[in-house]
C-alpha cells in the first residue's frame, strides 16, 4: 500500500500511451461503492473475491498495464495469475515512506497505523518476491523517476517499444 502503483501505472499508460486500468477503481466503479464501503458491507473476504474476478478478467487482455492493490498477492489463485500472465513489476516501500506520502490513510481499510504497517509489508514480502519479475526501490523517488525505471525495465525486456528521448 501507498507504495505509487496507481501513480506510477497511470504516469507510465499516459508517457507511454498503454492502456491501463486499476483493479481497485474498476471495483470502485463497477459496485457504485468505496473500498471502504466494500470492506465494511461484505468484509475483506467479499472484496478479496472481487479482486481475484477482475484480475482474472484483465489478465486476459493485451497489452494492458495493470495497477493491482498491495494485498492481490493474498492469495495463491491471484498468484498464479500474475505469474502466467503478466510481467510483474513490484514497487518496493518502506512503512516509514509510506505514511510521509499519506497523512489521510482512511481510505485504506488495512492502513491503519505505522507498526500494522510495518507487520503487513514484513508479512507479504515473501509473496511480492515470488511474484515479481523485477522491482523498483521507491523510497525517495518521485512518481515520475519510478515510472521512468519501470519503463526502462519494460523496454529492455522487449515489453514496451524503445522511445526516443
Ligand atoms: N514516489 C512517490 N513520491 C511521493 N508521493 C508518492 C509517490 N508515489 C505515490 N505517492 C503518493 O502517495 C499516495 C498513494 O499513491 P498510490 O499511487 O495510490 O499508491 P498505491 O496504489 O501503491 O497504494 C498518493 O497521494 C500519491 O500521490
Ligand atoms: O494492501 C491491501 O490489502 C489493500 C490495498 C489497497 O490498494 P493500494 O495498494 O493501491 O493502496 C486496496 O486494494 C485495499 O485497501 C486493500
Ligand atoms: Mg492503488
Amino acid at each position: 500500500m501507498v507504495a505509487g502503483k496507481t501513480s506510477t501505472s497511470r504516469k507510465l499508460a499516459r508517457t507511454c500511451g498503454v492502456a491501463s486500468v486499476d483493479l481497485d477503481a474498476y471495483v470502485e466503479r463497477r459496485e457504485g461503492k468505496t473500498i471502504n464501503q466494500i470492506f465494511s458491507e461484505v468484509g475483506e473476504e467479499g472484496f478479496r473475491a472481487m479482486e481475484t474476478e477482475v484480475l482474472r478478467d484483465f489478465s486476459q487482455r493485451d497489452p494492458l498495464l495493470v495497477s493491482c492493490g498491495g494485498g492481490v498477492v493474498l492469495k495463491s489463485e491471484n498468484r498464479e495469475i500474475l505469474k502466467r500472465s503478466g510481467f510483474v513489476v513490484y514497487l518496493k516501500v518502506t512503512a516509514e515512506q509510506a505514511y510521509a506520502r499519506v497523512k489521510d490513510v482512511s481510505s485504506r481499510p488495512l492502513f491503519r497505523d505505522l507498526e500494522t504497517a510495518r507487520k503487513t509489508i514484513d508479512g507479504r514480502l515473501p509473496l511480492y518476491e515470488e511474484v515479481a519479475d523485477a522491482s523498483v526501490d521507491t523510497v525517495d523517488k518521485t512518481v515520475a523517476q519510478v515510472a521512468r525505471e519501470v519503463r526502462r525495465i519494460l523496454e529492455k525486456e522487449g515489453i514496451l517499444c524503445q522511445q526516443r528521448r
